[in-house]
C-alpha cells in the first residue's frame, strides 16, 4: 500500500497492492489496521457505490455538517473519474483550495476527504462507478452542497461550460462567499 500526500494537509491518495495472477488480480481495498499503523483510523459505518451513464457527470460539491461530518474513502469501481476536495475549513491556509486525482479501476487509487472539505468528481467514461467509505449515515439535514463551477474556487473539470450532468440541486447550489462553513481549521501540534 503506497500513501502520498497532497497539496492539502489531510487529503491523502491511497494505493492498496494488487496480486495479479493468471485470473486478473487481488487487492485489500480497505484494511483497518493496515491504515491505522500508518495514522490513518477511521471509523466508517457506510458504503456508498453511484453509477453514472455519461462522461462529464459532475456530482458535488458535497459535504454533511458537524455533527454529522463525514470522511469518506473513495475510490473508482469501474471507468475513470477525476475526485476533487475543497478546503472550507474556516482559518485554514489552504481555504477555498483544491485538489483533483485521477482514481480508475485501472490505476486503483483510493482519495481521503476528511471532513472540513466538500468533495465532487466528474466522470471521464461511460457507465463510470464510484465507491467511497464514511465515517457517518446520510444525514439529509446535514446534507450541504457547494457551486462545482464557483469562479473564487476555479476547478478545472475538464468539461466544457454548460455541458456537465448535474443534478437540480448541483446546478443550484451556493459559492464558497455564500457559504457560512461550520468548519473551523485545528492545527496538528
Ligand atoms: C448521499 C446519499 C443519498 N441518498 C439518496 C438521496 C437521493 O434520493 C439519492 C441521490 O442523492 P444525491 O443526489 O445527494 O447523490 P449524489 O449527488 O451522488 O451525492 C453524493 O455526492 C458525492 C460527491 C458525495 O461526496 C456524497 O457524500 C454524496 O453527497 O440518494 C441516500 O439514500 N443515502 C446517501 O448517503
Amino acid at each position: 500500500m503506497e500513501i502520498e500526500k497532497t497539496a492539502l494537509d489531510g487529503v491523502v491518495i491511497i494505493t492498496p497492492a494488487r496480486h495479479g495472477d493468471s485470473r486478473g488480480f487481488f487487492s485489500e481495498s480497505w484494511n483497518r489496521q493496515r491504515l491505522a499503523d500508518a495514522g490513518i483510523d477511521m471509523d466508517f459505518v457506510q458504503d456508498n457505490h453511484s453509477l453514472s451513464q455519461q462522461v462529464g457527470t459532475i456530482r458535488g460539491l458535497h459535504f454533511q455538517t458537524p455533527p454529522r461530518a463525514q470522511d469518506k474513502l473513495v475510490r473508482c469501481g469501474r471507468g475513470r473519474l477525476y475526485d476533487v476536495a475543497v478546503d472550507i475549513r474556516a482559518g485554514s491556509p489552504t481555504y477555498g483550495q483544491w485538489v483533483g486525482v485521477e482514481l480508475s479501476f485501472e490505476n486503483g487509487r483510493q482519495l481521503l476527504v476528511p471532513a472540513g472539505f466538500a468533495h465532487g468528481f466528474v466522470t471521464r467514461e461511460k457507465d463510470t462507478e464510484i465507491c467511497y467509505k464514511c465515517t457517518d449515515y446520510y444525514a439529509p439535514d446535514c446534507d450541504r452542497a457547494l457551486a462545482y463551477d464557483d469562479p473564487e474556487i476555479g476547478i478545472d473539470w475538464g468539461v466544457s461550460p454548460g455541458s456537465a450532468v448535474l443534478s437540480a440541486k448541483d446546478a443550484a447550489a451556493p459559492r464558497l462567499a455564500e457559504l457560512d462553513t461550520p468548519f473551523v481549521y485545528e492545527a496538528h501540534p
